[in-house]
């Protein structure tokens, strides 16, 4: 029998605790003495239930330069994080019941957060036959979330199949939503930076124009549809009117969409390059207010690691893409308002709670109350950091914070009961 007695922490909404873990579980929340449990002094910390990402790239398998399982699991525990959802694009795609035991298979081996797989829609990501739905659904990684991240399914016939079929246990369709005939050869944002700098332009309406077809597909046939990485202020409104109705439609917001715009571009330093692009800062308000309002539901990293030479090279070769797992929950409090204004409560809805509830991983996203998964963080409200590439988790660098003072810290990361991050470092040692 393990203790573990987490004491005075900030236990968001619930005012000062101590927290008791037995055994992976929250055995008691209160005033606590326990005499030969293992004591960690959280005076002055705010205690989060684990962050979740709906959104990350772990790039194994396949491309292992750029990052692991391991590698970005552990990035993730340094984030705050204790479940991630691994994106399809892998090499080869996550298209099969095998590919997704595999990924899932590796978090477990890793130890430092759950990896919940998601499955491809298409068959290698073409946007052509149905992947292996079911038989992903059915599998050991128990598939929910399907999508073809990095692509869009523009196809209306086959994102009308998707849906029916995975409305049949429960699932939902991600999208990606970029309808790919407005942004052939695109770069950058369109709009008065693009012009000035002469470089092909990615206009908002290709993100707004899949976006309100798949509310209405979504509508029509009563399935999921969850929207990644929302970048614009007409998505915002379109997702605000659907859900009016009652759609069955939730959406996401990436940190850098919620600081930074495309007046960054004019460096030309590709570490700026993502899909979708950097938009206005008249977008970049309307998102703040969004999350904050929860008409968008959740922050995810869009964590999308680069190898150096697919990164450090002109702007129109460079892949698209920037890290997120490290920074995420310091740029997320910066949105809501800073450290002294941010309101936790709100945070761990949208970092935490409702992620895991979109994907349906019910040992997460809960606050400290007996008989729960001790799945927590401890953050530290008054610290901040610098963000040093070289100091980061994930084996790659490509972080758009490079140099910057963000802040908030995340001093402990717990899984199942076990630090994964302790005084801010990482443990080597996960397995029990
Ligand atoms: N966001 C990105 O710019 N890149 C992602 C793909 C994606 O999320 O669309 C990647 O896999 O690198
Ligand atoms: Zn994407
Ligand atoms: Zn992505």
């Amino acid at each position: 029998m393990s203790e573990l007695l987490i004491k005075s922490a900030d236990i968001v909404g619930k005012g000062r605790k101590d927290i008791l873990v037995r055994d992976g579980r929250v055995a008691e929340v209160g005033s606590i003495s326990a005499a030969g449990a293992e004591v960690v002094d959280a005076d002055g910390l705010v205690l989060l239930p684990g962050l979740v990402d709906l959104h990350t790239h772990l790039r194994e398998p396949g491309r292992e330069d750029a990052e692991t399982v391991l590698s970005g699991t552990r990035a993730a525990a340094k984030g705050g994080y204790t479940a991630v959802c691994a994106m399809a694009n892998s090499y080869p795609v996550a298209d099969t019941a095998g590919v997704v035991e595999q990924v899932a298979a590796l978090g477990r081996a890793a130890g430092y957060a759950d990896v919940q797989p998601i499955g491809a829609v298409s068959i290698g990501l073409e946007g052509k036959r149905l992947a292996e739905i079911g038989a992903m659904a059915h599998s050991a990684a128990k598939v929910r979330m399907f999508s073809d991240d990095g692509h869009c399914v523009h196809d209306p016939v086959l994102m009308r199949r998707a849906l029916e079929y995975v409305k049949t246990f429960g699932g939902l369709i991600a999208q990606h939503a970029e309808e790919p005939r407005l942004t052939e050869g695109a770069q950058m944002n369109e709009g008065a930076v693009s012009a000035e700098l002469g470089l092909p332009g990615w206009p908002s309406v290709a993100e707004e124009a899949i976006i309100a077809r798949d509310v209405l597909l979504a509508e029509y046939t009563g399935a999921r549809v969850h929207f990644c990485h929302v970048s614009t202020a007409r998505s915002v409104a379109i997702i605000r009117e659907a859900k009016a109705r009652g759609a069955n439609v939730t959406a996401e917001v990436c940190p850098h969409h919620l600081l930074l715009t495309d007046d960054a571009v004019r460096s030309y330093d590709p570490v700026y390059k993502v899909n979708p692009p950097l938009r206005r800062e008249a977008d970049v308000e309307v998102l703040r207010a969004a999350l904050a309002e929860g008409v968008i539901d959740a922050v995810a990293t869009d964590h999308a690691p680069h190898a150096p030479q697919d990164k450090e090279c002109e702007w129109a070769a460079a892949r698209p893409g920037m890290l997120g797992l490290e920074t995420a929950l310091s740029i997320s409090v910066l949105a809501l308002g800073g450290p002294a204004d941010c309101d936790w409560d709100v945070l761990a809805e949208r970092t935490s709670r409702t992620p895991a509830r979109i994907a349906g991983l019910e040992a997460h996203g809960r606050d400290p109350k007996p008989g729960v998964e001790a799945n927590f963080t401890l953050v530290d409200p008054s610290a901040s950091w610098t963000v040093v590439p070289e100091g980061l988790a994930s084996l790659s660098r490509n972080t758009p914070y490079a140099g910057r003072e963000l802040p908030v810290t995340v001093q402990a990361t717990f899984l199942r009961g076990r630090a994964t991050v302790l005084n801010g470092k990482i443990e080597e040692e996960t397995q029990a």
